[in-house]
């Protein structure tokens, strides 16, 4: 299937550790962030970089080889439990929004994450620079959540800048019963003018509008831009969404696999304002575009592993020289 759940009674050993300097390849480094919290900085050779916090495993920084900024953190941003991080890519796990009786977006987004140094075969490439991340439920987590699971979270940049996030839950409850949850990852991307950019991969798609009740309606023919706020959950989207900034001549490319939604969020002004750690005017610097599993909620059974997997792509203004065609973009492998 799809979000490649796979089962297996083999018992997983996982080691975790506080990280300290010099435990890391060449490529990972453990530094401080805002508030003394760790964080770890993947660099690769020809410049780019990302920043993952392990309070919330959260990737705050994803730059390209020009040390450019590619995804958006509020200048208003606390790093400080209970608040998740706002901006970057916050992991929304065991549920996607208000959509259960859990905290909104769940609780791994204001966790602390620990260093997994000796996680399970990767199937997908091996990249120099990455990180694993681990979270276990805590005894407090499971008075709210009665299960018990291994989160798995891999970040890895490749050579030419590319940022991959690939998430691995698997059901470790010993009690023979199984878990449901939902999953987003919420990147916020940094654009230039929210009204100067488009999204496309979602035309003709159905969503479920959270500004209408979550009512469903399916959208135009058209590539999607922005006027007002919006808050939409896409359904059975390609595995391939591109956004594009036109000011900035930039297109993000999100390839996705195990994650059938996609969400589109923008506060716009007024829902703006009322969000304490988000500036006043932020709105029109950021897109989150949200690779997720919310219409079909995923199962897993004890020893079962489900794999949620996202790519993200920065396309330079040179390699769309001309008109941008993101049909291309949204063919080209
Ligand atoms: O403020 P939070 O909890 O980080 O959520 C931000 C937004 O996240 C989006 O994913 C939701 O669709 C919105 O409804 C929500 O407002």
């Amino acid at each position: 299937m799809s979000s490649e759940k796979v089962s297996s009674s083999a018992a997983t050993s996982t080691t975790t550790f506080t990280p300290s300097s010099g435990a890391f390849s060449p490529h990972v480094e453990l530094a401080k962030g805002v508030n003394g919290l760790d964080k770890l900085v993947l660099r690769e050779f020809r410049g780019s970089s990302a920043e993952v916090y392990l309070y919330g495993g959260h990737v705050t920084s994803w730059k390209n080889d020009h040390g450019e900024e590619l995804l958006f953190v509020s200048s208003k941003a606390i790093y400080k439990p209970p608040k998740a991080i706002r901006g970057g890519i916050p992991i929304c796990f065991p549920q996607f929004g208000s959509l259960g009786p859990l905290e909104q977006h769940g609780f791994a987004r204001n966790r602390f994450w620990a260093v997994d140094t000796d996680p399970p075969p990767f199937p997908t490439p091996t990249y120099r620079a990455f990180v694993d991340l681990i979270l276990k439920p805590s005894e407090e987590d499971i008075k709210i959540w009665p299960h018990s699971y291994e989160f798995r979270l891999r970040v890895a940049l490749g050579p030419g800048g590319d940022l991959m996030l690939t998430s691995r839950i698997r059901n470790t409850n010993t009690d023979g019963k199984p878990f449901t949850f939902t999953f987003a990852y919420h990147t916020y991307f940094s654009v230039s003018d929210i009204s100067e950019v488009r999204v496309e991969g979602l035309e003709t798609l159905d969503y479920f509008d959270n500004l209408k009740n979550r009512e469903r309606f399916t959208e135009q023919g058209d590539a999607i831009t922005f006027e007002s706020e919006v808050d939409k959950i896409y359904l059975s989207t390609p595995t391939k969404i591109a956004i594009l900034d036109h000011e900035k001549k930039r297109t993000f490319v999100i390839r996705k696999d195990g994650l059938p939604d996609a969400v589109v969020w923008n506060p716009w002004d007024k829902k703006a304002k009322a969000i304490s750690d988000f500036g006043d005017d932020e709105y029109k610097h950021m897109l989150c575009v949200e690779a997720a599993a919310i219409e079909k909620p995923i199962t897993l059974k004890p020893g079962e592993e489900w794999k949620g997997r996202q790519e993200l792509s920065a396309v330079p203004s040179s390699y769309c020289s001309g008109q941008l065609d993101p049909q291309k973009v949204l063919q080209s492998s």
